[in-house]
Order: C-alpha cells, then sequence, then structure tokens
C-alpha cells in the first residue's frame, strides 16, 4: 500500500504479509511508518492505494468496527485505557465488541443477551488471569500501575477475541525485568492461537521475540527476513547508525 498524508508519503509501495501464528517485527527508526501501518490495518486510514487483505478479504478503508469484528484488535502506544472504568470494565467493553444482540435484547435483557453478557464477564475474568491482574479486576485502571495498565491493553485487546493482534511499542516505558516479562507473555499469547504484529524500539526484545522482522525506513520497506538475517542487514545497520545507544542495543 502506499498511503499518503498531502504531500507526505509516509508509505511507500509498502508491501508484506504475516502468517498465521507467526509473531511478526515491524521495526525502523522513528517516523518510518510503522504505526501508519498500524492505522491502515485497523482502519484508522485509509490507504490512498494499495490492498490490505485480510484472510482473504480487503479491509482497505474498511471502518473500525468492521475490522474489530473480523478480527484484529490493537494496543496503543500512548495507553488508551477508559481510566474511571474498573480493569474487569475495560476488558468487558472489549468482549462487548463480539456481541451479536443488539440494544433491543440488551434493553428487554432477552435469554440470549444474559448468556452473552455472562461469558463475557468469564471470559473477561480469564484474560484477567491470563495477564495476572486477577487481584485487580475492580481497581479503577487510573490506579493501576504502568505495567498493570500496559497489559490491561493487552487483556482489552484480546477480549475482542481477535485472530490478528496489533502491538504498539507494548515495552515502552518498561525496565529490563518487565520487558523479559513482557517477551514471555507475547509467546504466551500467540502460544493461545493469537498471530501477532509487534511495532518495538528495543532490538534485544524484538530479536528475543519475533519470528520474521519487517522493516522500515523513510516509508519504505528495506528487509523482510529472520532476526538473525536482519541483525546482518547492511541496509538494516545503516537505518539504526546514530540512533540513541538504547534502541541501538
Ligand atoms: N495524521 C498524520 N498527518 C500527517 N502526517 C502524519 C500523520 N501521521 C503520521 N504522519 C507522518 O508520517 C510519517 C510516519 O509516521 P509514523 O508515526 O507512522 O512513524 P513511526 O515509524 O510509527 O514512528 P515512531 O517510531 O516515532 O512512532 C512521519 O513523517 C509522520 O510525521
Amino acid at each position: 500500500m502506499t498511503l499518503k498524508f498531502g504531500g507526505l508519503t509516509a508509505l511507500d509501495d509498502v508491501t508484506f504479509h504475516i502468517e498465521e501464528g507467526e509473531i511478526l517485527g515491524l521495526i525502523g527508526p522513528n517516523g518510518a511508518g510503522k504505526t501508519t501501518c498500524f492505522n491502515a490495518i485497523t482502519g484508522i486510514y485509509g490507504p490512498t492505494s494499495g490492498d490490505i487483505r485480510f484472510l482473504g478479504d480487503s479491509i482497505a478503508g474498511r471502518k473500525r468496527f468492521e475490522i474489530t469484528k473480523l478480527g484484529i484488535a490493537r494496543t496503543f502506544q500512548n495507553i488508551r485505557l477508559f481510566r474511571q472504568m474498573t480493569a474487569l470494565e475495560n476488558v468487558l467493553v472489549g468482549a462487548d465488541a463480539q456481541h451479536s444482540t443488539g440494544m433491543a435484547s440488551a434493553l428487554f435483557r432477552l435469554p440470549k443477551h444474559r448468556r452473552e453478557e455472562r461469558e463475557g464477564h468469564e471470559r473477561a475474568m480469564e484474560l484477567l488471569k491470563f495477564m495476572g491482574l486477577t487481584k485487580r479486576a475492580d481497581e479503577l485502571a487510573a490506579n493501576l500501575s504502568y505495567g498493570d495498565q500496559r497489559r490491561l491493553e493487552i487483556a482489552r485487546a484480546m477480549a475482542t477475541n481477535p485472530k490478528l493482534i496489533c502491538l504498539d511499542e507494548p515495552a515502552a516505558g518498561f525496565n529490563p525485568a518487565e520487558k523479559v516479562q513482557l517477551m514471555d507473555l507475547i509467546r504466551r499469547v500467540r502460544d493461545q492461537g493469537y498471530t501477532v504484529l509487534l511495532i518495538e524500539h528495543d532490538m534485544k526484545l524484538v530479536m528475543g521475540v519475533t519470528d520474521r522482522i519487517v522493516v522500515l525506513e523513510f516509508g519504505k520497506k528495506i528487509a523482510d527476513g529472520a532476526p538473525a538475517e536482519i541483525r546482518d542487514n547492511p541496509a538494516v545497520i545503516a537505518a539504526y547508525l546514530g540512533v540513541d545507544e538504547e534502541d541501538a542495543s
């Protein structure tokens, strides 16, 4: 796809694919187009030209809720939780995206709606448990620690029952020990049957957790391969020269 903002080409004829069940890393220096890619995949922007296909369907330019229903979920670089809702309620909002019953059955509390509500609650508690947040279920999201908020965002994304989950810099602000835990968590997410697309600046984390990596620079794809190939790729090394030591390590 190509995606332009006025005169600026944020994505220039970028092509890549994601295999079912893989953890794909999307990396590149600041401004390379990674978040724009996520925004196009999740329906925030439509591509200027080209196409995005998901399980055989074109999703380019579709509405966000349609894309969620088709099975793509995401987290954001800057945490976007409902801060005045509890952890559990945040996850329930995610689960609501998949409810098949509408307003009328909610108003009249029809049996199917009640069943969906009960199942949604059970699933939300399972997800909180998976994230190690069971004890935080009734706390306001705003009062959770930073790490717990990041994990809650992932739980909320998983609650929409996606096939593909897109994580935008999930390790931002984490210390090394938290990053190791996050790598383990991302692997466990994949092992539960989800496909994972990951934007991350921390090279150690990306190299350690992904099956394959796509590298963008100035809106163009400059490499696509296994972590070991990417690490030794001269174009990638050149793209990263001059960035912070932490990003390059
Ligand atoms: N809504 C927008 N309007 C105009 N320009 C935008 C918009 N969103 C992104 N851009 C521009 O598109 C380019 C790619 O930005 P993008 O945020 O996708 O990069 P990124 O690789 O995610 O960077 P970072 O690692 O800093 O998050 C940048 O030049 C950015 O300024």
